[in-house]
């Protein structure tokens, strides 16, 4: 068998596909439970815990290039850029890549890039609501979340809260970050948070984007 047709069938189904499409043009957000394979979930999740017990993750920061620096009072969380290192990482990405190719199809949104990292929530840790894409730089177009965290416990906490673009007080989507379990919205119109983790919470956050070079300032991919 072709693996990419495997790892597209694999990880996002035809159905789980239109249902994505359709819901991401009708509401500007998609959330499926059982959507990435646990197999793979599980790799990824050992991959990163790894990582985070042997002090191998970065602190996130908030801004991109120049303007990135630390907040720890708005996201509490520790990153690792992926980088196609392991397997499961390459059949990450391969399934994005996939879904890259279905979105430009559906919705002719000229999409030319995947980047996305691990990131690690330790107990307490936070992101505060806001918008994937920054200011002026409309460059990530459509965000996915893929969380890898297996029977995540009712009172864990550290939910993904959507919130309605034209009623910002108002909730849309509360998204256990339970293994299997892939969300993705609009960058530059959906407000979201992380609520306060109880336990060490795992996910891959992920961006496809535009180029927005703009009068010869090259935009950072990072
Ligand atoms: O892990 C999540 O649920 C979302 C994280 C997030 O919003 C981000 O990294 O921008
Ligand atoms: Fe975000």
């Amino acid at each position: 068998m072709i693996p990419s047709m495997r790892l597209s069938s694999s990880l996002l189904s035809a159905a789980t596909q239109v249902e994505l499409v359709d819901a991401l043009v009708e509401q500007g957000w998609y959330v499926g439970q059982g959507v990435i394979d646990l197999d793979l979930c599980h790799s990824l999740h050992q991959e990163l815990h790894y990582m985070a017990a042997h002090n191998a993750l970065d602190e996130a920061g908030i801004g991109r290039g120049q303007q990135h620096h630390l907040r720890k009072d708005v996201r509490g969380d520790a990153i690792h850029w992926l980088d196609r290192e392991s397997e499961a990482q390459r059949r990450y990405l391969m399934a994005m890549e996939a879904l890259q190719q279905v979105l430009n199809q559906a919705l002719f949104l000229g999409l030319f890039e995947y980047e996305a990292h691990f990131a690690h929530y330790p107990p307490g840790a936070f992101y505060q609501r806001h918008l994937d894409s920054f200011r002026g730089r409309a460059n990530r177009v459509i965000s996915t979340v893929g969380y890898l965290n297996p029977d995540w416990p009712a009172d864990g906490g550290g939910e993904m809260v959507l919130y309605n673009p034209d009623a910002p007080n108002q909730e849309t989507a509360r998204v256990i970050p339970e293994a299997g379990t892939f969300a993705c919205f609009m960058s530059e119109s959906i407000p979201h948070e992380v609520l306060p983790t109880r336990h060490a919470r795992a996910s891959i956050a992920g961006w496809f984007r535009r180029n927005a070079s703009l009068g010869g300032i090259l935009d950072p991919a990072r």
